[in-house]
């Protein structure tokens, strides 16, 4: 589990302020959802938070070490979530483990059988554990998503980030992913930033939220906190109908019995 500390972050092409001195302190194995418009800074922040850009002013701190490039303890899933379609869902699971192989073992599979059982339980952890030798191209756009996270979770990450990991996908396969999300990040006690559109969704499963307007961090609390006014600061002028769903569910996602559909 890993503590984060974002400090007086910025971040500017030319011109466009995309992060405006956001700062915030997430303990170790918290739910993070960053809410925002599109265009208000939500990828930005995430790559920060994984080096995959570098801010223009302020930093990251990740249990107590300054992020000056990517680490394997931080794992990105994206919102296509880039597997290879030929692949097997079990081989696109194992190559999460590529920062400990090299190359040419990854290519021809010869990693140690540990390094295979994490796979293997990566795509248990993600309900596919019978579809493992499945090819990935033959499966939906969620259980795709779901091969995406079960290699993330294969890199043995402290943290977990996800950059609209089910913008793409319908109502009912956004609801299994981030219940699987959700179920991994508990099981594994990782700490978890996920941004989201859908704020029906971001309300059910987060934690905590951090909302994002033009770069700037405009809210930073938790459910109970979030509420309509909240989310017109977030959202502005735009028209949040259907996206600001006030659900009967709000059952605790992790509830065995719970009736959000998904099948864990
Ligand atoms: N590589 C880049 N070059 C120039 N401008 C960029 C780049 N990446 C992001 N921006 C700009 O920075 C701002 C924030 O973009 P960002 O992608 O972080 O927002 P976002 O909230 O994730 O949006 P979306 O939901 O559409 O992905 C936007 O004005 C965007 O056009």
């Amino acid at each position: 589990m890993s503590k984060i500390v974002v400090d007086n972050l910025r971040k500017t092409y030319g011109d466009t302020v995309a992060l405006d001195d956001v700062s915030f302190e997430v303990p170790a194995g918290e739910f993070v959802i960053i809410l925002g418009v599109s265009g208000s800074g939500k990828s930005t922040l995430l790559r920060c938070l994984s080096s995959l850009t570098t801010p223009t002013a302020g930093e990251v701190i990740v249990d107590g070490e300054p992020m000056v490039q990517p680490r394997p303890e931080l794992a990105m899933i994206f919102q296509q979530h880039n597997i290879v379609g030929d692949m097997s869902a079990y081989s696109n699971a194992l190559s999460g483990g590529i920062n400990r192989c090299s190359f040419t073992e990854s290519v021809l599979q010869l990693q140690d059988l540990e390094e295979k059982q994490r796979a293997l339980e990566a795509l248990d952890t993600v309900g596919l554990l019978e579809e493992a030798e499945q090819k990935a191209r033959r499966m939906s756009g969620g259980q795709q998503q779901r091969v995406g996270i079960a290699r993330a979770l294969t890199q043995q990450p402290e943290v977990l980030l996800a950059d609209e990991p089910v913008a793409s996908l319908d109502p009912g396969s956004a609801q299994d992913v981030m219940q699987y999300l959700h179920h991994a990040a508990n099981e594994r006690e990782l700490t978890t930033f996920i941004s989201l559109h859908q704020v029906n969704i971001a309300r059910k499963y987060g934690q905590r939220f951090i909302g994002l307007h033009n770069g700037q961090k405009v809210f930073d609390g938790y459910r109970d906190e979030l509420t309509l006014d909240v989310i017109d600061r977030i959202y502005g002028d735009i028209d949040t109908d259907g996206m600001f769903v006030q659900t009967d569910d709000q059952t605790d996602p992790t509830d065995e019995n719970n009736e959000t559909g998904a099948t864990l």
